[in-house]
C-alpha cells in the first residue's frame, strides 16, 4: 500500500515510497555507529512542507527514523534538512529533540536567521547548515549571502554541508574553496559514473580533498548514482558495484574525512526503492578493513558531531 503524505499535500506524481520492512544487514555494523545522513518528511499535518518546495514526498516521520535505525543497528542519526522544508527546521529539530540525543541535525537558514534561532538550532543539536546548488531542488541563492552565513555559523563551531552535482564544481570551486569552516560534501559530489574513476570530473573532487583538507565527503548514494546495478532489493550482496571505486577510492585516501548515510526516505529516486538492510552491506565493499569501518561509522561522524 502506498504511503501516505498527510495534510493538505498530494505526492509529486510518480513519487516512489521508501522501501517497507528492510532486511536485517548481513553486516554488523561496529558499536555506535552513525547514519550521518538522513532525513524526516514532515508529516505534512503536523510540519507543512515549504511553499517553495519542488517535491512533496510521502510522510517519513521521525518514529519511523528511529525505528529503521534500530533495525539496522546504529546507534545514532545525523538529520538533514530536506529541501521540501525549505528553511523551516521545525520537523528536523523536533527529530532531534525528541531523539534523547541521540541525533544531531544539518539545518537550512536565511540571512535573515537571528543569532538567537542560531543559538536555539544549537541547543537542539545542529551542528552545520546545508547549501544547495542542485537546480532541480532549490532556486539560486546569492553566494555573499550564503558567505555572510558560513561566517556566523563559523562562530558556532559549526561546518557547510555542500550538495551539487560534479559538472558544477569547477564554476563553484572558488566558493567552495574560499568558506572559512570544515565543509562537507553530499553524495561524492554526485559524479557521473558511466565516465568512470579515472574521468577529469571525479579527479576534481579528489583534488579538491587533497589541497584542502577541511574538506571532507559523504560516500553515500550508490542507489542514487548508480548506472548499471545491480540493485539493493532481493537479497542481493553485491549491489552497486559501478560506484564501489569510486567509493573506496574517496575512503582510503580520506580516511579521516569521510562519512556514511543511509539518505532514507531516499527522496527523488525514479527507478527503484533500495533495501535499506541490502545498502548497510554495501559498506564493507568500499571500506573494507575494520579499521576504516570504524573510522567512517563512528570516529569521524563523531568528532563533527557529538565533539561538543
Ligand atoms: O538528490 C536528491 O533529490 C536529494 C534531495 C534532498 C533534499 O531534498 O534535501 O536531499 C538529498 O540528500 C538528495
Amino acid at each position: 500500500m502506498s504511503k501516505s503524505t498527510s495534510g493538505d499535500f498530494t505526492k509529486t506524481a510518480g513519487w516512489l515510497d521508501w522501501f517497507a520492512g528492510p532486511a536485517k544487514p548481513q553486516f554488523q555494523l561496529p558499536a555506535g555507529a552513525v547514519d550521518a545522513h538522513c532525513h524526516v518528511f514532515g508529516p505534512g499535518a503536523e510540519f507543512p512542507y515549504a511553499p517553495e518546495r519542488k517535491y512533496t514526498p510521502c510522510d517519513a516521520s521521525k518514529h519511523e527514523l528511529f525505528a529503521l535505525r534500530d533495525h539496522l543497528g546504529f546507534a545514532r542519526n545525523v538529520i538533514v534538512q530536506a529541501t521540501c522544508h525549505g528553511a523551516d527546521n521545525r520537523a528536523m529539530v523536533d527529530a532531534c529533540l525528541a531523539s534523547g540525543g541521540k541525533a544531531r541535525g544539518v539545518a537550512t537558514v536565511k540571512r535573515s536567521v537571528s543569532d538567537e534561532e542560531l543559538l536555539q538550532l544549537h541547543s537542539a543539536g545542529v551542528r552545520g547548515v546545508r547549501f544547495n546548488f542542485v537546480k532541480r531542488l532549490v532556486d539560486f541563492t546569492p553566494k555573499d549571502e550564503l558567505m555572510e552565513i558560513a561566517a556566523r555559523i563559523a562562530k558556532l563551531g559549526w561546518h557547510v554541508v555542500i550538495y551539487f552535482e560534479a559538472v558544477d564544481l569547477p564554476e563553484l570551486w572558488d566558493f567552495f574553496t574560499s568558506l572559512p569552516t570544515t565543509v562537507v560534501v553530499d553524495h561524492m559530489g554526485r559524479p557521473d559514473i558511466a565516465k568512470g574513476v579515472d574521468s577529469a570530473e571525479f579527479a576534481l573532487l579528489l583534488k579538491f580533498m587533497r589541497e584542502h583538507t577541511n574538506v571532507w565527503s559523504k560516500v553515500s548514494c550508490p542507489e542514487r548514482l548508480s548506472v548499471t546495478g545491480p540493485k539493493a532489493l532481493n537479497g542481493e550482496q553485491n549491489a552497486y558495484q559501478d560506484v564501489v571505486p569510486f567509493a573506496r577510492k574517496v575512503v582510503e585516501e580520506f580516511p579521516d574525512r569521510v562519512l556514511w548515510g543511509t539518505d532514507w526516505p531516499h527522496p527523488n529516486l525514479k527507478d527503484h526503492m533500495p533495501d535499506d538492510g541490502l545498502l548497510v552491506d554495501f559498506i564493507p565493499q568500499i571500506a573494507p578493513t575494520a579499521a576504516l569501518q570504524q573510522a567512517l561509522l563512528v570516529d569521524n561522524p563523531m568528532r563533527l558531531y557529538w565533539a561538543a
